[in-house]
């Protein structure tokens, strides 16, 4: 996808492609590897990448259940390793993307928050994390975040850094900045205006009011409310046959029909939905004229025309 050059782009960052390209570089004052140290000194849980390639659907799992499943460094720095792994998967079609444990995110871990005290130290992982939710929203994958239990303020984040939220019954997404003396850092604000508008998002920021399906659905910040029904021969709600859970089976079942087919038809579907989200029209055109461009008289295209194919 082409993206906007300016002059103060650096030559070697206008030969990456646009897609792997983050918001912050060295021009910003921002040096990834110095960070990324910092952040591993930081460390607990994990970020779980388990890709399913017949479906081409990774599932993400955020892994620190002692805690709520909150971000410590490793886990940040896991995240960016693992969106670049899934950059780097041409089959890729879906992404997953769920909490260990029923819950989704409590945010960023208060330890690592305490210890990062300096403004320095938090700008530095802001933009790291800026950079990654911003790689992670432009991967040609259609993305999802199952949401149950809570998405708590990095996590309330880091659900908008996804194409759908899909929610259980008593989940919620909150983002609790203000009681914590911030507002996000991680994008979320700037996410949440372009889904649910000004006036609803600065309601939820301002308020650190907590949105529930209901809610989250009439605001278009949910997609939809999955009722997750246990297997018989499950002893828990959350083992019901080995495979993760009732919510996450209905969560797959959700996406699987939206990714069906070639992997180049879902992707080439992500990047001009993307273009005319993130790029001026006339930009998002030529974009969108390029993508089409690979697709007509391709091989899916040839296939469809062969049998004749009907939309009833
Ligand atoms: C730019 C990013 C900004 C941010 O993300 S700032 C962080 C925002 N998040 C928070 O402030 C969450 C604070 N935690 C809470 O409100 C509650 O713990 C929460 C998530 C509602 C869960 O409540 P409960 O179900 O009653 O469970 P609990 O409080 O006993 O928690 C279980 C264990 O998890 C820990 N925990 C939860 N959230 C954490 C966090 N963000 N960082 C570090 N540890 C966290 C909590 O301390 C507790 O640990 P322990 O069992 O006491 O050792």
């Amino acid at each position: 996808m082409a993206l906007r050059l300016s002059a103060a782009v650096p030559l070697a960052m206008r030969r990456l492609p646009a897609a792997v390209r983050g918001v912050h570089d060295a021009a910003h004052g921002f040096h990834e590897a110095e960070i990324r140290d910092q952040l591993l000194r930081f460390p607990g849980g994990s970020i779980d990448v388990r890709k399913e390639e017949e479906g081409g659907i990774a599932v993400v799992t955020v892994n620190n259940p002692g805690r709520m499943n909150a971000f410590t460094g490793s886990m940040m720095v896991d995240l960016h390793d693992a969106v670049q792994q899934l950059e780097r998967w041409p089959e890729g079609k879906g992404l997953l993307l769920h909490g260990a444990n029923s819950t989704f995110c409590s945010g960023s871990d208060l330890n690592a928050v305490r210890a990062l005290e300096s403004s320095q130290d938090g700008l530095k992982m802001c933009m790291y994390m800026q950079n990654t939710l911003t790689r992670l929203m432009r991967l040609p994958l259609i993305s999802v975040a199952l949401v149950e239990g809570k998405a708590l303020g990095g996590g309330a984040e880091l659900t908008t850094a996804c194409d759908f939220r899909l929610m259980v019954p008593g989940s919620q997404i909150r983002f609790v900045h203000r009681h914590m003396g911030l507002v996000p850092g991680w994008g979320g604000a700037a996410r949440l205006v372009r889904l649910v508008g000004y006036r609803h998002a600065l309601r939820l920021l301002s308020g650190a009011e907590a949105a529930g399906p209901q809610e989250a659905l009439a605001l278009g910040l949910a997609d939809a409310l999955l009722e997750p029904v246990s297997s018989p021969s499950s002893s828990t709600p959350d083992d019901d046959g080995g495979d993760g859970g009732a919510a996450l089976r209905a969560a797959l079942s959700w996406l699987e029909p939206r990714v069906a087919g070639a992997p180049e038809v879902v992707r080439a579907a992500k990047k001009v939905a993307l273009s005319g989200a993130e790029l001026p029209l006339e930009e998002a055109l030529r974009a969108e004229r390029d993508v089409f461009g690979t697709l007509w008289g391709a091989p899916a295209n040839r296939r469809a025309l062969a049998r004749g194919a009907k939309h009833k």
